[in-house]
């Protein structure tokens, strides 16, 4: 039974990886798979990897069909054994129902990998209809870490090594960026919530303590 798969979690914790090597494994074995992406940092039509692999992908703009794109390209002699999308958070909720329609009406699988949240813990509306709709959520098993050890579960931006929660939901950025660019970090909620990025704490630490002032 073919299924729809979310693998999902924070930045940097290696979906972009995955997403190569399933389309690896399945190519090495003769299988021809159809790759979506949206957004991705190395530009239009791109699906890259930290690791530094990237692949060629069909670029997902918004409004495009995508069930209509698999079957024209079937329709066309075009062979599609299976599906994987890349940047699946920056989909439209409407993108996410078509590709639900790959799996049931053309019977292949679909791989969507993203992240679940932005920087301001919401959810983006396409991962909320992977969530909804997805027969398997998988979170990824390499833990991204936050500067404390713990598991990093959210995403935080940062703007002049600031981080804030008000801003545009869809910036296309990285990880450790200078401090005068827009950036992203990975924290525990516990921080998230304190605004305590890896600079932050840091400068707290090595700030002196105030000494307690004692009335005479
Ligand atoms: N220099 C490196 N050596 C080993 N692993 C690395 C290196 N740089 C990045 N990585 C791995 O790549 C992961 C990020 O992979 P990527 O697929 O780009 O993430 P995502 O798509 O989830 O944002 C990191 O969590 C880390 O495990
Ligand atoms: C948190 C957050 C992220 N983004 C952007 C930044 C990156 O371009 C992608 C995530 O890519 P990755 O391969 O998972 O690292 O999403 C955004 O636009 N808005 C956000 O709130």
């Amino acid at each position: 039974m073919s299924e729809l798969v979310f693998f999902s979690g924070t930045m940097d914790c290696g979906k972009s990886t995955l997403a190569l090597q399933i389309e690896h494994n399945r190519s090495a074995r003769g299988l021809q798979g159809l790759i979506f992406t949206r957004d991705d940092r190395a530009g239009e039509g791109k699906l890259s990897s930290r690791l530094g692999l990237v692949t060629d992908a069909v670029e997902a703009m918004p409004g495009m069909d995508l069930y209509g794109h698999v079957v024209a390209l079937m329709s066309r002699g075009g062979r599609v054994d299976y599906v994987i999308v890349d940047e699946a958070q920056f989909l439209g909720p409407e993108q996410i129902d078509q590709l639900a329609r790959v799996v049931d009406d053309l019977d292949l699988d679909v791989f969507a990998f993203g992240i679940t949240t932005d920087f301001r813990t919401k959810l983006f509306p396409g991962s909320q209809r992977l969530i909804e709709l997805a027969d398997r959520i998988e979170t990824l098993q390499v833990e991204a870490m936050c500067w404390c050890g713990a598991r990093a579960t959210h995403n935080a931006r940062t703007v002049g090594g600031e981080m804030v929660v008000e801003g545009e939901q869809v910036v296309v950025g990285d990880v450790n960026r200078p401090a005068t660019a827009i950036g992203y970090e990975v924290l525990c909620r516990r921080h998230h919530r304190r605004r305590m990025t890896a600079a932050g704490a840091q400068a707290g630490a090595l700030s002196p303590d105030v000494l307690p002032v004692t009335s005479g």
